[in-house]
């Protein structure tokens, strides 16, 4: 759908950074949990101040019943890391929060404290994700790394659940549907919408609502109109203006009486009563095509969508096109979207043949009202002449599954490795320092992603590798990669971000690429096959040696 398709069309592009934001006012080391800075506080009593540790930032398990995950939030992570700094009000407040006897010179370190001695090694933004494969890693000095975890963990765990989600219901519309992000009213807050517009720009939307985040982000923002508008007139007599100009000759036209004409003669070209049609809806739609003469777009099922939204929308498109404009389409937000869609399109074709309009066949149809990837499945199988969804609850507030369970844990410490043991198997970590390489196949699909420890030889292309299911010892199996990827780039270091960070377009590209790189059957919302994460052989001993090490032996009586 072109930019003239919905009435709105953006002009963000002069208010931004190439289409990147500035760090969200909201994002500063407060916004943190208590636990971090008291944990702060303790390690440097404790002379651990310069301990140099490694974490993982990962998630146990894919959302939405899913085999995969886009991750999303690393440009704000890095922009946080950059400006990391206490302010002289926060250490104030910090002062006062902090128990008594909490000595001064820790709020002179707390003062003095930056992340330029921090290094974040992360996987792409926009990259498909899968369980237990660290997405970031963060090295340093133990407080400033611990210092990170919340707010670091805020960054990514929604943005990358919307940018999934948002994926997700591109997957089921399609590539030719246009998807369109309506959200805002119904977000998690001020801050939970602006985050869902760009996240789900990011996961294959076209456009957003939300005219904030078309300026803050460059998203194209698009939209129609509210039933409001269409009850707001009760009839013609109250239209204050009806008269329209020529698109190219400039001769003043009565766009109430050409719609008015063109009405009669589609009652009964369409079977329907004058006397059902709403009058009031007829104003509507004429003063809202004399604002929008060349964005038309009308909200059709505020009355009735047979007896009276087709018929008002179509009067007035012809008597636009008499003036020399093309209406852009229709809004269905109420009953059953296949059944209306497709009446609507009939419509379409109908009154375009009729009246010889061949445009008319090719209008826009948009369809909004609580919907979600089950109803565009559904409404896929029904058939349906839909253009263009525009979704807003389920996508922002991401009802399925409302969170992503991304966790931050220490693997690493003065060069000594970590576990986190656990009666769940899946909950034990993963210790020590990691590299993670993703093994494709000769047809360029990804097959398997690899864990090893740092200090092993990365696998090459052609040599056969084994990869060990991390805690299941029958489970193995050996591969010959036509490609390896490695995963992880330093993103940060020495106080720099030291990649250039793609703009929002870019990373949505490469979420379409990164999908194109999972078989189907990874990706089908039913029953989808679960992609392997593996450990080399090396890693499996080292973690099953440590495993055995840590886990204490107990006695019966
Ligand atoms: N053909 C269809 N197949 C499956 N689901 C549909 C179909 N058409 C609409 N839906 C979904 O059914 C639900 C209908 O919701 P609901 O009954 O609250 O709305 P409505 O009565 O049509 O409209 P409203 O209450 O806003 O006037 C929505 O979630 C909508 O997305
Ligand atoms: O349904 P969603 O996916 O959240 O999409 C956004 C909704 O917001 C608008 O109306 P609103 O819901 O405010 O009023 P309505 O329920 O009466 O249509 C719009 O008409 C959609 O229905
Ligand atoms: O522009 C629209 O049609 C729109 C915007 C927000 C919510 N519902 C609809
Ligand atoms: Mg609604």
């Amino acid at each position: 759908m072109s930019d003239r398709e919905l009435s709105c069309t953006n002009t963000a592009g002069q208010f931004m950074d190439r289409g990147r934001m500035n760090q969200n006012g909201v994002v500063q080391p407060l916004l943190t949990d208590l636990y971090q800075i008291t944990m702060a506080y303790a390690y440097w009593k404790s002379g651990k101040t310069d301990d140099h540790a490694v974490f993982d930032l990962f998630f146990r398990t894919n959302p939405f019943h899913g085999e995969f995950t886009i991750f999303a939030g690393l440009d704000e992570c890095l922009k946080f890391l950059d400006s990391f700094h206490y302010s002289d009000s926060d250490i104030e407040y910090l002062k006062q929060t902090l128990p008594e006897g909490t000595e001064n010179e820790f709020f002179d370190y707390l003062g003095n404290l930056t992340a330029k001695d921090v290094t974040l090694y992360a996987i792409d933004e926009g990259t498909v994700a899968f369980p237990r494969v660290p997405i970031i890693k963060v090295e340093g000095p133990l407080i400033i790394v611990q210092l990170l975890e919340t707010t670091l963990l805020t960054l990514v765990n929604y943005a990358s659940l919307m940018a999934t989600n948002a994926a997700r219901y591109r997957m089921v519309a399609g590539k030719h549907v246009n998807l369109l992000e309506f959200g805002l009213r119904r977000a998690q807050g001020p801050d939970g919408g602006l985050s869902a517009s760009k996240y789900s720009y990011i996961g294959g939307f076209d456009g957003t609502s939300n005219v904030l985040a078309g300026k803050l982000f460059n998203i194209p923002v698009k939209g129609t109109h509210a039933h409001a508008y269409i009850t707001s007139f009760s009839g013609i007599g109250e239209l204050k203006t009806r008269l329209l100009k020529h698109k190219t000759t400039g001769v003043t036209g009565d766009l109430l009486e050409l719609a008015v004409q063109y009405r009669q003669a589609l009652s009964q070209l369409l079977d329907v009563s004058m006397e059902e049609s709403s009058e009031g809806e007829l104003a509507a739609m004429v003063s809202y095509a004399i604002a929008f003469p060349d964005g038309f777009m009308a909200l059709v099922d505020t009355y009735d969508v047979k007896r009276s939204g087709l018929l008002n929308f179509s009067a007035v498109a012809l008597a636009l096109n008499d003036l020399g404009y093309r209406a852009v389409g229709v809004r269905i937000d109420s009953g059953d979207l296949a059944y209306l869609s497709c009446l609507a399109r009939e419509t379409f074709e109908r009154v375009g043949e009729n009246f010889k309009v061949p445009w008319f066949s090719k209008l826009t149809i948009v369809a909004s009202n609580d919907i979600n990837e089950d109803t565009i499945l559904s409404l896929n199988e029904q058939g349906h002449k839909i253009d263009c969804f525009g979704i807003g609850t389920h996508l922002v507030t991401c009802q399925r599954q409302p969170a992503l369970g991304c966790v931050y844990k220490l693997v690493e410490i003065n060069g000594q490795p970590r576990i986190k043991l656990s009666q769940d198997v899946e909950k034990v970590t993963m210790p020590g320092h990691k590299n993670a390489f993703r093994l494709y196949s000769a047809d360029g699909h990804a097959l398997i992603d690899l864990l090893q420890k740092v200090t092993e030889p990365p696998p090459a292309v052609g040599q056969k590798v084994l990869c060990r299911h991390p805690f299941q010892e029958s489970k193995r199996a050996y591969v010959i990669p036509s490609h390896v990827e490695s995963l992880y780039k330093i993103y940060w270091q020495n106080g720099k971000i030291v990649q250039p960070l793609p703009r929002l377009e870019q990373v949505r590209e490469r979420v379409q690429m990164s999908l194109k790189t999972l078989r189907n059957d990874h990706k089908r919302t039913l029953n989808p096959t679960p992609y392997k994460v593996a450990v080399s052989d090396n890693l499996y001993n080292f973690i099953h040696d440590l495993w055995l090490q840590n886990a204490p032996i107990g006695e019966l009586s």
